[in-house]
C-alpha cells in the first residue's frame, strides 16, 4: 500500500518538526526562566497563558483542528514550563 507508506512517511517527518520545534520553544522557555528568577517574578503568569489559549483555540478553530485539543496540548507545554522556572528559581 504505497499511499499508507506515503502518509506514514509525512507522519514520521511532522513528528521530527514538533520535536525541534518544541526543543526550540523549551530553549526560549528556559531563557525566560532564568530572567524571571533574576528580576524576581513569578513562575507562572496566568494572564499572559489565558492570552495565548485564546489566541491557540482561535488558530486551531481555523484550521480545523478541535479547539479543546489545542488547549489541551499548550497547558500541558505551559505545565512543564512552569516546573522549570519553579526549579531555575530553587
Ligand atoms: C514563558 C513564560 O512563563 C510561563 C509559561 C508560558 C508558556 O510556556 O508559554 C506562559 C506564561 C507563563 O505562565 C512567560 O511568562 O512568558
Amino acid at each position: 500500500m504505497a499511499e499508507l507508506e506515503d502518509m506514514r512517511a509525512s507522519i514520521d517527518n511532522i513528528d521530527a518538526a514538533l520535536v525541534h520545534m518544541l526543543a526550540e520553544r523549551f530553549k526560549c522557555t528556559k531563557r525566560v526562566g532564568k530572567l524571571k528568577a533574576e528580576h524576581h517574578l513569578p513562575p507562572a503568569d496566568p494572564e499572559r497563558e489565558s492570552r495565548q489559549i485564546a489566541r491557540l483555540r482561535s488558530l486551531a478553530a481555523e484550521a480545523d483542528l478541535d479547539p479543546a485539543f489545542a488547549e489541551k496540548f499548550l497547558t500541558f507545554i505551559i505545565d512543564e514550563v512552569i516546573r522549570h522556572h519553579e526549579a531555575i528559581r530553587g
